[in-house]
């Protein structure tokens, strides 16, 4: 029986659960037997494995995290770690490997390709930075993570005059910020592809305030700085009170939004299709609503979208 190894690599992501789950489903009633690595590369390095039936997928679907949890290694960034995963898989009969993780886990998983393993990714990361997919797995959940944690925080800066900075994650992506700071209506978006002014911002704050405004909502993404040395700034550039918060990993917890769900089920279930037809050293991603597909090497050299255009759509509101 063809033996297909699955592992959750990089950062965990809300959905990771949901796309195990449809794999080992989908898969074992196609005939394949689902070998599920335990910690990403690090368990494949320590041939961590071990096979999945549907019933130990159960009851994960509306977990947060990886029951296969994640690991960062880096033994296997080394061209013999590679090729120490490439000989563990073949070893156990497995040929074929699914790689749910970000932008470093899909060039593992191009490396184990170029050594015969026939790879697939799937776009696992809250960050929304894969190209070549309008969503990543845990990118909505995490969206409603940060815009409840904005909520609670405007009702104290309220009542107290404040302004709340709120650093959220993206080491190089302003996507998490840029989302849910329009979603919840904040004064202003830090993000690390866009140019901004500390003190332009302070000055329009202070106006606001100077109207009548009891609270203002500044969102950094990590990637364009901390709250901790941009909440004092503002504090000296326009008097007004200020208070740093950093969400950290709270955001990449909590139960999988229905979209998160959903989407990770199509995916889990169209790799399996891939696999039937031999189409392989590729990763998956939803655009415009439908499940794609596009080689490692086509994502490593796409552009980077820049969401200019959503950016601006957030400055003509505020
Ligand atoms: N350039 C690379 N070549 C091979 N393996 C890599 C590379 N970059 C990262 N990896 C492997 O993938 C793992 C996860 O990568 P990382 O960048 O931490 O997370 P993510 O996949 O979320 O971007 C790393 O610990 C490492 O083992
Ligand atoms: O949990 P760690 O290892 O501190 O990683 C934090 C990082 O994880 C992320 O949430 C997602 O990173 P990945 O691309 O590795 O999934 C980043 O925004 C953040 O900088």
């Amino acid at each position: 029986m063809k033996k297909i190894g699955i592992l959750t690599s990089g950062g965990d992501s809300q959905g990771m659960n949901s796309a195990i789950r449809a794999v080992v489903r989908t898969g074992i009633a196609r005939g394949f037997e689902i070998i599920g690595i335990k910690r990403g590369y690090k368990g494949l390095m320590e041939k961590e494995f071990s096979k999945l039936t549907s019933r130990d997928v159960g009851d994960i679907l509306y977990r947060g995290g990886t029951f296969l949890q994640s690991a960062r290694s880096e033994e296997f960034r080394t061209k013999e770690g590679q090729k120490k995963g490439a000989y563990n898989l073949k070893e156990a009969g497995i040929d074929t490997l699914i790689v749910i993780g970000g932008d470093g886990s899909y060039r593992g998983a191009a490396e184990l390709q170029k050594l015969g393993i026939k790879t697939y990714g799937m776009p696992g990361t809250i960050d929304n930075d894969i190209p070549l997919t309008d969503y990543t797995i845990g990118f909505d959940t995490t969206l409603n993570v940060v815009m409840d944690a904005i909520g609670n925080l405007r009702d104290t800066m309220s009542s107290h005059e404040r302004v709340s900075v709120i650093e959220v994650m993206g080491r190089s992506s302003g996507d998490i910020a840029i989302h849910a700071g329009i979603a919840s209506g904040v004064d202003a978006i830090l993000v690390p592809e866009l140019p901004w002014d500390l003190k332009d911002i302070s000055r329009k704050l202070k106006e606001g305030f100077d109207q009548g405004k009891t609270h203002s909502i500044v969102v950094v993404a990590e990637g364009a700085g901390k709250a901790e040395e941009i909440a004092p700034l503002i504090h000296e550039y326009c008097g007004l009170d200020t208070r740093p918060t950093v969400l950290g990993h709270i955001q990449r917890g909590g139960t999988p939004s229905a979209f998160d769900r959903v989407f990770t089920s199509q995916m889990g279930h169209k790799v399996i299709e891939l696999i039937e037809n031999d189409i392989h050293g590729v990763a998956l991603g939803i655009e415009k609503n439908e499940i794609t597909y596009h080689s490692f090497e086509d994502i490593f050299t796409a552009d980077t979208e820049l969401k200019a255009d959503l950016y601006q759509i957030f400055k003509d509101l505020i």
